[in-house]
């Protein structure tokens, strides 16, 4: 079972010919990708954490109804420094590694030192962007990787720092109709201050500057200020509707001395996070328009979350749905000598996602008596008037155990009814992918003994009327040695299987993953 998660995976960088069975639909045509660690060893030395490992793209093309997989390492630095040495040299998220032994330690922990925050790993591995027509393995550091989605060869490296402030950014953009690639970081300490930044990559750049990249142009849309100068807000996504940008300032924090110094004290990234159960988790709206902050404070009880799902906006309220948990007993889950174990149901999830909605009013009647319920519409979410103004919203539950939530993305920002998402139980590892109908509450579902499926992502057909006329992608990694894994495709309406495409290789769990139609990938010779 350990071979699903922590065995280091080969990677097939010629196109394998998967066998289809069933019916895929016609108009399906291109590229899936999907992101995730692969390699867990070099040498001698292992990872400590599943988030870790050097990042393995794999992708499935379909054309005119065959299937070919390929999949290939992520040639980062940090996957070359690595190989080289053959041994880890770059720190990751819950590994911190010693470059160089040679070199007086002191000497190298000063250089880190005099850099509040020092050089992050590109190892991007944990999902994948758009700007424009390109394409970016991205992670959670300043970096990120430009990849080729039709051979997954890994291109240019763009720091964005060079172009923003921020230090660490989210693996999870957002996308506007104009285009643009909409994504939020962190700056750190800069010029005495902690703040969020919302920034904005146009797909291309004006045509006298054709050869200059469009991060040149990245606009800074709106910065938030750090409640903490020195614990800013770790956060996995942001959310938006047509009118605001939703960023959710949660007690699960970075410790930013302990950070400075964790190279000295030969700790990890991992250990500078920490969840602070007894603060509140606050709410901030950012108007597109104005670029200006709702100035009325909303705040919920302390809470870990990773994703957003989707918001909207209804009669003044804002509506946003988020999978959240009690603690940030997910990360450690991801321990790799934890998770070897993690499918014996003794190494249960102490804590399970929780799928929330949050109502909050954003015109309300100003004269309202305090310990008033401020929410207007159909919902058991609530949103109460304090006495010094502020406002307390306690969710309303939409469903239990569902995680990598996905959403038909046209409906993004707007009034919608589907959740797609992994249906996780007692393991972090999902044994089932769910279709949640939010108004009904029905829960439709795909499982097969032995098959762990990955984040299921929605295509839409060409000739989509309804929310949920289209597809369901998903990757299944089975645990049965004579059962090779397959890419399964769901009717997104009826959840039943159309067919799937196996592939006789020994596949890698991964994280997330884009669909990029045939029509908006460049041609091979461009
Ligand atoms: C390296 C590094 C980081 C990496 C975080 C990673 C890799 C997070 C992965 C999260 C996932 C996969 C969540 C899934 O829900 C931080 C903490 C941002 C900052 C310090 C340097
Ligand atoms: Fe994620």
């Amino acid at each position: 079972m350990a071979t699903l998660f922590a065995r280091n995976k080969k990677e097939h960088p010629e196109p394998i010919k998967a066998e289809v069975r069933g019916q895929l639909p016609t108009w399906l045509q291109g590229v899936l990708i999907r992101n995730g660690p692969g390699m867990h060893t070099i040498g001698d030395t292992q990872y400590n954490h599943w988030f870790d490992g050097l990042a393995l793209l794999h992708s499935f093309t379909f054309k005119n109804g065959e299937v070919y997989y390929r999949s290939k390492y992520l040639r980062s630095d940090t996957y070359n420094h690595n190989i080289e040495a053959n041994r880890i040299v770059v720190s990751e998220f819950g590994t911190m590694a010693y470059p160089d032994p040679c070199k007086n330690i002191f000497a190298k922990a000063f250089s880190y030192l005099s850099h509040t925050i020092p050089e992050f790993t590109d190892n991007c591995l944990i999902n994948i962007m758009r700007t424009g027509d390109d394409f970016y393995a991205t992670s959670e550091t300043n970096f990120i990787r430009k990849i080729n989605p039709r051979t997954l060869e890994t291109l240019d490296k763009v720091d964005y720092s060079k172009y923003v402030a921020v230090n660490v950014t989210t693996s999870h953009p957002h996308y506007d109709s104009d285009g643009n690639t909409l994504n939020m970081g962190t700056s750190i300490v800069d010029k005495g201050r902690t703040k969020y930044i919302l920034f904005k990559i146009p797909p291309s750049v004006p045509e006298q500057e054709k050869k200059k990249s469009c991060f040149k142009h990245m606009e800074v849309v709106s910065s938030i200020p750090s409640r903490s100068l020195l614990h800013p807000s770790y956060y996995h996504s942001f959310g938006i509707t047509e009118n605001y940008i939703i960023f959710i300032e949660q007690p699960f924090r970075l410790d930013i001395v302990k950070m400075a110094t964790a190279y000295m004290r030969g700790v990890t990234w991992a250990s500078c996070l920490a969840y602070h159960k007894e603060d509140k988790t606050w709410f901030h709206f950012v108007d597109k328009q104005t670029k200006k902050e709702v100035s009325t404070k909303f705040y919920t009880d302390a809470m870990v979350f990773f994703h957003h799902v989707n918001a909207y906006e209804e009669d003044g309220h804002i509506i946003f749905d988020l999978i959240a948990y009690a603690d940030n007993s997910l990360y450690e889950m991801f321990y790799l000598k934890r998770i070897n174990t993690c499918l014996d149901e003794d190494n249960k999830l102490t804590s399970v996602p929780i799928c929330k909605r949050f109502v909050v009013p954003l015109q309300y009647d100003k004269d309202a008596e305090v310990g008033s319920n401020l929410v207007t519409l159909q919902t058991t979410a609530t949103a109460v008037k304090e006495k010094d103004g502020s406002i307390y919203c306690q969710p309303e539950i939409l469903c239990e155990g569902i995680e990598l939530p996905r959403i038909n993305y046209d409906y993004n920002g707007k009034k919608y009814k589907y959740i797609f998402a992994a249906k996780v139980q007692w393991s972090p590892v999902p044994a089932k992918v769910a279709k949640f109908n939010i108004q009904t509450k029905e829960m439709l579902q795909w499982g097969e003994d032995n098959c762990w499926p990955s984040e299921p992502i929605f295509i839409p057909s060409p000739d989509a009327k309804e929310e949920d006329d289209g597809i369901v992608l998903t990757c299944i990694l089975t645990s049965n040695p004579k059962e090779p894994p397959f890419l399964l495709v769901l009717d997104a309406k009826t959840f039943k299987e159309l067919g799937r495409a196996l592939v006789d290789i020994e596949m890698h769990l991964d994280l997330h993953g884009m669909f990029i139609p045939e029509k908006d990938l460049k041609t091979e010779a461009e």
